[in-house]
């Protein structure tokens, strides 16, 4: 499923005005499509909709959805509380509506029908919202209705996580075309409630996307014959301290869970024993160096290691060897990555991302899926930036918004497996885009898995290597 800013539908819509298909059509293509996706999720004889519309054509689309339910002899009334509409598309949908003799009310009724549809405000919103529609908002957040919203619940921000906090509380979203950024940006993701795409015959042209169980399926198929441990590559993970051996254990298990056909752990000598006892498969290194001719396939660096000097003498081999590189925990620091001669992954927290580009949590917070892109695309790099809907950008502007996971990951350690699961993928597939978005997802689904069957606080980081093997199988069956 695709993702699109507010300025990439106006695009589309204007591309295909420009090819004949008019505001009028893709408006009736909107509402028809919404009218059966409803159709399909309800019992919509059951119900009485009462629909709230605005004035533009966020409006025109609740208009559409009206006719067809109303033609359908399903109840349904329409609302134009803010008056009625202005936009050229809307205005000719309501007339034809009119027409079918349905009848309208710019009054606000004593209470909603079964059914509460929000069809006031949807890309064109611009925040604060208006007083008059703040009150409208609070009328409909009070009703006992099942809340549905059109293509965004209003109030909410498309392209970044802004809400008004008069904005309406959805408990599912049909998104047109597409998913709007605000879908998974904090706080106006909450406003969403369950969210479908309804498609409207426009072709897909985003270089964003929701990973998909059949898109991970084809990086789990993958074996081969007459292979051996080289086969699925090498991997180095320079990690852990005497004092800091679990980040290390935790890292390495993850790799060796997800499919690294040999693992070397750099570590310091005091953790050796430790992590052995973790992760009998790995071999070990004490010497902290890279050597420009070393024979590793790929090489992550970070888990359980503080930023010292010590750490970017490291980096600084690391960045003239050419294997591809992950970067986590303690290798993330402000610096530029210009010379580098290998492809590079980093994996930060909104915390380190921070601290890598100097803005503000609460903008990288809101603004997660355009800042980890800027960022990527700024140094050439593949960011994955890690928490609710970990976004992972690319260098081409391309990326993938993260939708498995729980809070169950939310305890030290989470971060070190991830560090593990994508050595061992970018170890197994050549096409580390796909390898990256992939450990993601199969680290997310590892937990929902465990949330499936137990409270997520009682999970922890070492078990999501244990599962690796049973989510494995069940992304497989699910395509
Ligand atoms: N390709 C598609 O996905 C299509 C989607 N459609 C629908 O069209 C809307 C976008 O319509 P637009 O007319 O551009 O904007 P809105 O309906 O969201 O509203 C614009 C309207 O609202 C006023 N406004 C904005 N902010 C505020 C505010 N804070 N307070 C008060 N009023 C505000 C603004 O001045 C305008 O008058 C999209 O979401 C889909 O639902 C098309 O139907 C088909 C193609
Ligand atoms: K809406």
């Amino acid at each position: 499923m695709y993702i699109y800013k507010s300025s990439q539908i106006k695009e589309a819509d204007k591309w295909a005005e420009e090819q004949g298909m008019t505001a009028f059509t893709l408006m009736e293509l909107s509402g028809v499509g919404l009218f059966n996706a409803i159709k399909q999720d309800l019992d919509i004889h059951k119900h009485h909709f009462t629909i709230i519309a605005g004035k533009g054509n966020n409006g025109g689309d609740g208009i559409v959805l009206a006719r067809y339910l109303q033609i359908a002899g399903v109840r349904c009334t329409l609302f134009f509380p803010l008056g009625l509409p202005v936009s050229a598309a809307s205005k000719a949908h309501f007339d034809y509506y009119s027409s079918l003799g349905f009848s309208v009310s710019t009054n606000l009724p004593d209470q909603s029908g079964s059914i509460l549809v929000d069809s006031l405000l949807g890309i064109g919103v611009k925040l604060p919202l208006r007083e008059n529609i703040q009150h409208v908002m609070d009328w409909m957040n009070r009703q006992v209705a099942m809340k549905v919203a059109i293509d965004l619940p209003t109030g909410a921000a498309s392209d970044d996580g802004d809400c008004d906090k008069h904005a309406f509380k959805a408990d599912r979203t049909y998104s047109l075309h597409g998913y709007k950024p605000s879908r998974f940006l904090f706080p106006a993701a909450s406003l969403y409630g369950e969210t479908k795409v309804v498609e409207i015959g426009l072709p897909h042209t985003s270089n964003w996307k929701v990973r998909s169980a059949l898109d991970v399926a084809k990086s789990l198929t993958y074996s081969g014959r007459n292979t051996h441990k080289g086969t699925f590559g090498h991997g180095l993970l320079i990690a852990g301290t005497k004092d800091m051996p679990g980040s290390a254990a935790l890292a390495a298990s993850g790799a060796v869970s997800c499919g690294a056909g040999k693992l070397t752990v750099q570590t310091e000598k005091e953790a050796v024993p430790i992590i052995a006892s973790h992760v009998p498969e790995a071999m070990y290194q004490i010497n902290p160096h890279i050597e420009l001719d070393h024979s590793f396939d790929a090489i992550a660096a970070g888990c359980g290691r503080p930023s010292n000097d010590k750490m970017e003498t490291l980096i600084e081999e690391l960045l003239a060897q050419s294997k591809p590189v992950i970067l986590d925990a303690g290798a993330l620091y402000p610096r530029s990555y210009a010379k580098k001669k290998c492809p590079i992954i980093v994996t930060p927290h909104p915390g380190e991302f921070s601290r890598m580009t100097g803005k503000e949590i609460v903008y990288v917070q809101r603004t997660r899926l355009e800042a980890a892109s800027a960022y990527a695309v700024e140094n050439n790099v593949t960011v994955v930036l890690k928490g609710e809907y970990t976004v992972t950008a690319f260098a081409d502007g391309s990326g993938y918004v993260n939708v498995t996971g729980n809070d169950g990951l939310s305890k030290g350690g989470s971060g070190d497996v991830l560090t593990g699961l994508i050595l061992a993928l970018v170890l197994r597939n050549k096409n580390i885009k796909e390898a990256v978005a992939d450990a993601v997802y199969l680290h997310g689904y590892c937990a929902d898995k465990w949330k499936e069957a137990y409270p997520a606080q009682t999970m922890r980081p070492s078990y999501i290597s244990q599962i690796i093997a049973e989510a494995a199988n069940e992304i497989l069956k699910e395509t």
